[in-house]
């Protein structure tokens, strides 16, 4: 079972919010879809679940347009949060898994389970309202997947959880991911859609910049990031052959190569009679690729944790 999405474009009035996307998702993959505000992650889900047509192309889930899929096999986490204020949390799982044609008898394994693993037992006869944003957040998201759909739709789901619960639902991701489930989900924050996903997908303005494996992507650039500590100054590395940027980090420095191929000439240059306390050569992190396709210079790249775009 595969979700395939061909040559699609959606159009509001003369703007085009996608523009001729495609991607193929097999069963059991979870997959990124990376793009700045506005990119057409959403509208492209919103295709997706066929809660918007599509202008042009098509979207099949295992050979099928997706209208003609039963609607509880897919779940969904819209970007906008909303779940029923004064039912309480326990209540609203069990509501929105016998929505999705679950008995109440079958859903208490899995409310006990998500309950227990998301930290909310103590929560569960509180009324939504009461609950903090990030838990209300939790809540809406358990109840997306509840009734374990073959495919699940996460648009933005890490937004708004502090770390811990961050770490939660990475982990929540990956349990689901090894149960077979599908999923796709978007977000701003690279450093998770490199722990979660395999394939990916980086939207621009509506078009892909690329798609396909996260390795594929990377070893396309290379190992072009040097991480060096050494007597060596930034000026005096910069002026070597091969090197595009010189970046000062706290206790080294970060060169950006033309290729990686500079690599062993540099590591002579700089081991040459002198203590190299840091030599190594890496790959570009999603984050920075995703700088550069985008188009801002590599000098600007951040190195901080979590980047937001
Ligand atoms: N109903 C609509 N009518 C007109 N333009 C729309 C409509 N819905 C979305 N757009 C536009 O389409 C583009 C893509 O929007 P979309 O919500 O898919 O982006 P996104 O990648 O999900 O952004 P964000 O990360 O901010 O949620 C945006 O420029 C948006 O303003």
């Amino acid at each position: 079972m595969t979700l395939v999405i061909e040559d699609v474009t959606k159009t509001y009035q003369n703007f085009k919010a996608v523009d001729q996307l495609s991607f193929t998702i097999p069963k059991g993959e979870s997959f990124g879809l990376i793009g700045q505000n506005g990119a057409g992650k959403t509208t492209t889900f919103r295709m997706i679940l066929d809660l918007q047509e599509t202008t042009h192309g098509t979207i099949s889930w295992d050979g099928k347009p997706m209208n003609a899929i039963n609607r509880d096999l897919l779940g969904y986490l819209p970007e906008e949060r909303g779940i029923f204020p004064t039912m309480p949390v326990e209540e609203q799982l069990y509501f929105f898994g016998e929505l999705r044609g679950k008995k109440r008898k079958d859903l208490k394994p899995e409310v006990e389970y998500w309950i227990k693993r998301f930290e909310l037992d103590e929560k569960r006869k509180e009324k939504a309202e009461k609950l903090s944003k990030g838990n209300q957040q939790k809540v809406q998201l358990i109840a997306s997947f509840i009734h374990r759909p073959e495919f699940l739709i996460l648009d933005e789901p890490f937004s708004g959880l502090d770390p811990v619960n961050k770490d939660l639902l990475k982990d929540a991701i990956l349990h689901l991911k090894q149960q077979g489930t599908t999923i796709l989900f978007s977000s701003h924050q690279m450093d998770h859609v490199e722990e979660l996903c395999d394939h990916l997908c980086l939207l621009k303005r509506g078009k892909s910049l690329f798609s396909g494996s996260l390795l594929d992507l990377k070893k396309s650039y290379g190992k072009i990031k040097l991480s060096v500590r050494s007597a060596h100054s930034a000026d005096e590395l910069s002026q070597q052959p091969g090197v595009v940027s010189v970046l000062q980090k706290k206790d080294h420095l970060v060169l950006t190569l033309e290729d990686e191929s500079y690599g062993e000439a540099l590591f002579r240059y700089i081991s040459n009679g002198s203590f190299v306390e840091r030599f190594s050569l890496d790959y570009l992190s999603l984050d920075e690729i995703f700088k550069l396709k985008v188009g801002e210079p590599v000098e600007q790249i951040s190195t901080l944790g979590e980047t937001t775009l």
